[in-house]
């Protein structure tokens, strides 16, 4: 603009585009003109000439009281002047070049094809302008909405370098694991602080520089106040081959199945398995079973407290539920780690002893009862010995179903009870 002002000898140049919104001018020269300017000229151009589709306006004279009307000093600084339309195709964009001159110009016929021939190129630059600005504003859109899903989406992201500095982390990380990126990047080592196990913090590294798990994998990240977390992460390869990683935390959901697990599984009383683990557990190990192979042989161990409603009846249920949690406490005590022990309903109770034969097996049942008279139950100042009964399978084939081992087992202890209780029946025989 300046050039063309030198060049034409002009005093003043303005250019006015309007994108559909406000309209946006570039002005140079004297007398200074702002936008209300421009437009007070525009509107009584077009008010007076009644064009629609003008192109060129010129005036000879007093050009300087159509643009400055309430200013007589500057108004009679401008004398000539030009103001020629770029004609733009798009809908909703138009624009406008004005030229003026202090001096009144004879020859403005001259101007008017120069401003033309100029207008032309003004019209190209200013469209490529125009179109950068929109691909950089539409960039700017692109970039806030992305902004925003990153820091309020309800996921985990986050991105660290082959330098294992952390580049990304969103405001869910932050929110989550209490550390912000400029605490983590004081870090030696950031990742340290999530998994200190050196092992562990090998692998997480691999997945996060160098060898992608698109696939979610469970990871228990420590978050600041100490708590560990259940965290599944999947990592995504990016364009510019870093690794972008996304995570969902699931510590309550795997809390909730771990105690939906708890309760499908466990006898709330006694805290050992329910009668559906212990038949699945049982239907496991017989499948297992074979004849050949000594490790899969196993003794089925089941046991039954004896005059346990005298107990109800003498003591209140409650005293009946702390013997029942009396005797599974013996149980433990005395059980190897390895056995599967549950309750198969009232005061009923399966032993399952993997790799034990009948003899060993009866030893332990008979430690059991040792045990049970010389630890008994307390119920107040009172002692309360208890004694159970017992039927006992040594299994070596995987012949019988589980309903046919324990019809045996229950035999051998209704055997047991017959015979005066407290007594261990191996199944087929009186011991
Ligand atoms: N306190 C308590 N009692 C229970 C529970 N489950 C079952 N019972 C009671 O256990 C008692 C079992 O009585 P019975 O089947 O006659 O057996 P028993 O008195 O031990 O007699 P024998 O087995 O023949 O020695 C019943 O009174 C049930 O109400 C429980 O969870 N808590």
């Amino acid at each position: 603009m300046q050039t063309i002002n030198a060049a034409l000898g002009a005093s003043l140049a303005w250019v006015v585009v309007r994108q559909g919104g406000k309209p946006e001018m570039v002005s140079v020269g004297v007398p200074g003109c702002t936008l209300q300017d421009t437009q007070t000229l525009l509107e009584q151009s077009q008010l007076r000439r009644h064009q629609r589709a003008w192109r060129v306006i010129c005036w000879r004279r007093h050009v300087g009281t159509l643009l400055f009307p309430d200013q007589e000093i500057t108004a009679n600084k401008l004398q000539s002047g030009i103001l020629c339309k770029l004609n733009y195709k798009e809908p909703g964009l138009e624009g406008y070049f004005f030229l003026g001159f202090t001096q009144p110009l004879q020859s403005l016929s001259v101007i008017k094809n120069v401003v033309v021939i100029l207008v032309e190129k003004l019209k190209d630059y200013l469209a490529e302008i125009i179109a950068k600005e929109r691909a950089a504003k539409e960039m700017q859109r692109i970039v806030s909405q992305y902004k925003a899903l990153f820091d309020r989406a309800p996921v985990l992201m986050n991105s660290f370098d082959k330098t294992n500095r952390c580049i990304l982390w969103n405001g869910e990380c932050e929110r989550l694991f209490g550390w912000s990126l400029d605490e983590l990047n004081q870090q030696a080592d950031p990742l340290a602080l999530f998994f200190p196990d050196p092992e562990v913090r090998q692998k997480v590294r691999a997945s996060v520089n160098t060898s992608p798990a698109v696939d979610m994998h469970e990871w228990h990240p420590i978050r600041r106040d100490g708590q560990t977390l259940t965290v599944l992460w999947s990592n995504i390869l990016l364009p510019d081959h870093s690794i972008l990683s996304i995570g969902l935390d699931i510590t309550e959901r795997k809390k909730v199945e771990q105690q939906l697990e708890m309760k499908a599984t466990i006898d709330d009383l006694t805290g050992c398995y329910n009668r559906f683990s212990m038949l699945r557990k049982l239907k496991e190990a017989l499948k297992a079973c074979h004849p050949n192979d000594p490790r899969s042989h196993f003794s089925l161990l089941m046991l039954d407290l004896d005059h346990f409603k005298s107990i109800n009846d003498r003591w209140g249920h409650l005293t009946g539920d702390a013997a029942l949690i009396h005797f599974c406490e013996q149980i433990r005590e005395h059980s190897d780690p390895s056995w599967i022990f549950g309750r198969l309903g009232g005061e009923e109770f399966l032993i399952l002893m993997p790799q034990i034969n009948g003899k060993a097996a009866l030893r332990f049942s008979q430690k059991i009862r040792a045990a049970l008279a010389q630890t008994p139950l307390l119920s107040g100042a009172e002692k309360i010995v208890l004694s159970f009964s017992a039927g006992l399978v040594f299994v070596t084939d995987e012949q019988a179903d589980t309903s046919v081992l324990l019809t045996l087992a229950d035999n051998a202890l209704y055997d047991a009870k017959r015979a005066g209780r407290s007594k261990t029946v191996v199944a087929g025989a009186f011991l």
